[in-house]
């Protein structure tokens, strides 16, 4: 079972400007290999949250704390963080698979020594395999479509073998159809991989597909933490075994999206958002 990571966060506050309590009293817990969605209106302090998370933004007051669980036991140093965004940001004069060895350029890899550039070339082959990107590792930036560029932009993130997997609003700017492949192909490699993951979206679906748990925040707080009912403890399982497929499966294929538990929970989720808004 590969490395990955519990978080907990304990009245974690982050002031901006000696003013704006960005996020403000946060305390939460992930376990490790779990997947937690946070949802919120628009300034509310998700981003800013999600860098504390990745190292990359320090606290006012409060603590998080994130611990390793490997085979060798639970280990406090810095996991293997990897971060999606919501624009791809590949360099344009790099093919995807230099794209690609970037990271592994840049930080010494999970082993210890930074690898050499064939081994290099060698992971980010493997990495664009794992995103059915294998055909466009010589093309450039220009020549790939948005879905495509974003297949590369996760194979990036994959390379260097997080623990920690952290999307930041990660298919905001892409179509439905594109959203629905991106999400499936994001909850295949949690499952093969196993890491731990945190993913900001303002898509109620989106969170609801691509988590165990949801985080509702409002005003820099976290107003309340939903378990999602179509996920919890689906960890390297089929979801049927999780709901009534028997609804889901009319065209042929399972899509929860069309069972009754995930529109019950959809509506959860709005209920909490909205009541955050009005409160
Ligand atoms: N570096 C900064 N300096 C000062 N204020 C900041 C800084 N970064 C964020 N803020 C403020 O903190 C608050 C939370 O911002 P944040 O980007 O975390 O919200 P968000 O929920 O991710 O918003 P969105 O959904 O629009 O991306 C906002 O009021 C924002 O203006």
């Amino acid at each position: 079972m590969p490395d990955s990571v519990s978080i907990h966060c304990r009245e974690a506050t982050v002031r901006f400007d000696d003013s704006i309590d960005a996020v403000s009293k946060v305390t939460f817990q992930i376990q490790p290999g779990r997947r937690f969605a946070l949802v919120g209106q628009s300034g509310c302090g998700k981003t800013t949250l999600l860098r504390v998370i990745a190292g990359l933004q320090d606290l006012t007051s409060g603590t998080l704390d994130a611990t390793t669980h490997g085979s060798e036991g639970r280990s406090t140093s810095r996991p293997r963080v990897s971060f999606v965004f919501q624009q791809p940001a590949l360099l344009p004069w790099r093919r995807s698979l230099a794209n690609v060895t970037l990271p592994l350029e840049l930080a010494p890899h999970h082993s210890g020594a930074k690898p050499l550039p064939v081994v290099r070339d060698e992971l980010a082959r493997q990495a664009l395999d794992e995103v059915e990107m294998s055909n466009a590792a010589n093309r450039f930036p220009f020549q790939l479509s948005g879905g495509m560029k974003m297949r590369v932009s996760i194979a990036r993130a994959l390379v260097t073998q997080p623990e920690l997997l952290l999307l930041d609003e990660p298919f905001a700017s892409l179509d439905d159809l594109l959203r629905t492949q991106l999400g499936d192909l994001v909850t295949a490699l949690w499952r093969k991989h196993c890491f731990t993951m945190v993913l900001v979206t303002h898509n109620i679906a989106e969170a609801i597909l691509l988590s165990d748990q949801i985080g509702v925040m409002h005003q820099g707080r976290l107003v309340s933490v939903l378990d999602n009912p179509l996920n919890h403890d689906a960890a390297a399982s089929n979801p049927t075994t999780q709901i009534d497929a028997s609804s889901a499966n009319a065209g042929g294929e399972f899509d929860m999206r069309r069972t009754p538990e995930f529109g019950e929970f959809f509506g959860v989720v709005s209920d909490e958002l909205r009541k955050a808004a009005t409160t």
